[in-house]
């Protein structure tokens, strides 16, 4: 007797598979049935526009959201950093796997770190949000870079280096461990210099509200420190009213981890302007939230407090 197969909608890019082909296999382990994973090709897969101008990342979410609600797929797996905030009514965040690693990193010439970069370094990411804070770590420490737009998948990222075109490039450690480069990396960027993207290193699986149990199934993957996280930092991102190419940095971990019970959670949020002249950074910390609720007032209060020092005139008109 076979059951029968659990549909997994996933998109074409070499990262979309490897995260989906991971989530497929726990999910085979907690549910006992096979899963199949269905392509799906996405606008933001097929248009070479650069992303601000065809409205951000949610472009990627937008066609696999679809196949869930027309029932073509059982279930996605996002990458939380790309997700809208806004929760469309008829589906739900089923699970937020254990995050991996949150942190940027880059892969540079010559094996360099992002502090030993040459005079006159050309170094590319197409986010205004690492754009920001790389160039204010360069402006504070007397580091003559320069930050140079680009886009594309890893390959073609990483390619701007080989090629010899850029300097280093900046990407996200969880994606270059997901597609097994992480070898590549030459200098993994400390949050304490660069805030990651809300979200960053988590995923997300979907699927449709009305589907019980499957959402009951799914549980079994979800970690909630993770879901308190990722929810905090994204309750930061709503409250500034900033969309996911916005240049906002949030990270919500336990202060002093060290071997104790930690009873609190600090989240970390970061605005500024692309040229790294002005930032806005600041932290909150409150008990570990239990509910939902709780992780969203955590998110709200710091970003009342980031609005209060000016948050908004540094978000442009990135801000809506
Ligand atoms: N914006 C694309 C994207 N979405 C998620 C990841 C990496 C994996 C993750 O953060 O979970 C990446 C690539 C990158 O930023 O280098």
């Amino acid at each position: 007797m076979t059951e029968k197969a659990l549909r997994l909608g996933t998109r074409r890019s070499k990262l979309a598979m490897a995260q989906s082909g991971q989530v497929a296999d726990a999910v085979s382990q907690v549910t006992g049935r096979p899963v199949e994973l269905v392509e799906i090709t996405t606008y933001g897969d097929t248009s070479r526009e650069h992303l601000a101008q065809i409205g951000g990342t949610g472009v990627f979410v937008t066609a696999l959201r679809d196949a869930l609600l027309r029932g073509e797929v059982d279930f996605a797996v996002h990458s939380l950093k790309d997700l809208p905030t806004a929760q469309p009514e008829d589906l739900v965040l089923a699970a937020v796997p254990v995050r991996e690693d949150p942190r940027d990193v880059i892969v540079a010439r010559d094996a360099r770190k992002f502090a030993d970069l040459p005079p006159g370094a050309r170094v590319g990411t197409g986010s205004p949000r690492r754009m920001a804070q790389l160039n204010a770590y360069a402006r504070s420490h007397g580091l003559d870079i320069e930050t140079v737009p680009i886009r594309g998948n890893v390959d073609t990222r990483i390619g701007y280096v080989r090629s010899g075109e850029l300097d280093a490039v900046v990407l996200a450690a969880a994606g270059m461990n997901r597609i097994g480069r992480i070898d590549e990396v030459t200098d993994f960027l400390s949050v304490d210099t660069v805030l990651p993207a809300p979200g960053q290193g988590a995923l997300a699986i979907e699927c449709a509200a009305a589907d019980a149990e499957l959402i009951a199934v799914l549980a079994e993957l979800d970690d909630p420190f993770t879901r308190a996280a990722v929810t905090a930092e994204r309750s930061l991102l709503a409250a500034l009213e900033a969309g996911c190419s916005a240049p906002v940095g949030a990270l919500a971990d336990l202060p002093h981890a060290d071997g104790q019970i930690v009873k609190e959670m600090r989240l970390r949020g970061v605005v500024g302007t692309t040229d790294g002249t002005a930032l806005v950074q600041l932290s909150t910390t409150g008990p570990v939230p239990v509910t939902h609720e709780e992780a969203v007032a955590l998110g709200r209060e710091l970003a009342a407090e980031m609005l209060a020092q000016g948050a908004a005139g540094l978000m442009g008109e990135r801000a809506h």
